[in-house]
């Protein structure tokens, strides 16, 4: 079963053109084990400022896609591109470091510091930069990251919570503070992994108009997962299903129909 996947592309290797897709995958594979063959040849191409939504049942593999696109989990066969760049299965640390720092992570749980100040949390997303050490404590940080730090935080509507303790908010409102986390380093890429899962239906659409929103204003590209088909077709201007390792379907969100989806889900 493995056999085809022994063709994947090294790192390295000339950057695209300036017209190339932000991310292109072609004939991508993804197994943990031998026995555990997750993605089985995915085809997926996304241009800059797209906003694309990956849906799929329970296991079908969407988290280790989004993963794997960005050079989190190794890749084990196809070809695979992201930010003009070759990525292989052995993709440099180097390499890694340059595709995260070009990305923004929101995932279900927010993953806040409960007990630091918004602004901390929101200062937090610029770990990476130079002197970072100083983004663990907005007191700290040097002024001008506190100013992004509190746009992001402007730009999701929380700036007058700035100074509070991160557990003293409601879920949504931490998760909008994990959207402005992900948004203050200006990444070309955002990748959301059930963004609005854990929140209730007001707070969840909130959220995903957020999202939405802000990626449309400020032209990064989307790649979110959910298991709300509304949150699937409202929100992104594609829709891609997986089913067994494999692209079921990939249309435009408002083609998208409910048979389509019924489709998706069924064994
Ligand atoms: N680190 C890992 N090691 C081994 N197997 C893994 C690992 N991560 C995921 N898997 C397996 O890969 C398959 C796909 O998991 P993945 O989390 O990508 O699916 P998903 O579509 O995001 O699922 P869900 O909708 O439940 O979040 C599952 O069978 C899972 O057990």
């Amino acid at each position: 079963m493995l056999d085809h996947l022994t063709d994947a592309r090294t790192a390295g290797g000339t950057a695209r053109t300036a017209d190339a897709p932000l991310i292109e995958a072609r004939g991508l594979c993804k197994a943990y084990t031998r026995r555990a063959v997750v993605l089985d040849g995915v085809d997926l191409r996304v241009e800059a400022g797209e906003r694309v939504a990956l849906i799929g049942s329970n296991g079908s593999g969407k988290s280790t896609l989004l993963k794997s696109l960005i050079g989190l989990h190794p890749i084990s066969g196809g070809e695979l591109s992201c930010f003009g760049e070759p990525v292989g299965p052995e993709a440099s640390r180097a390499q890694r470091l340059r595709m995260r720092r070009q990305t923004g992570f929101v995932f279900q749980k927010h993953c806040l510091v409960r007990r630091r100040s918004v602004l901390s949390n929101v200062i937090h997303g610029l770990f990476g930069e130079a002197g970072s050490w100083r983004a663990f404590c907005h007191s700290l940080a040097p002024e001008d990251w506190r100013a992004r730090a509190m746009d992001a935080l402007d730009a999701v509507d929380l700036a007058d919570k700035a100074m509070l303790r991160a557990d003293t908010l409601s879920g949504g409102q931490q998760q909008r503070v994990a959207v402005a986390r992900a948004l203050v380093r200006k990444p070309r890429l955002l990748i959301a992994d059930e963004p609005a899962a854990s929140l209730d239906p007001v707070s969840g659409r909130n959220v995903m108009e957020l999202f939405s929103t802000l990626c449309r204003e400020q032209e990064i590209t989307l790649i979110y997962t959910s298991h709300d088909m509304a949150h699937a077709t409202a929100y992104a201007d594609r829709v891609v299903a997986l089913k067994g390792g494999r692209v079921h379907f990939d249309r435009p969100a408002e083609k998208v129909t409910r048979a389509n989806l019924q489709d998706v889900f069924d064994g």
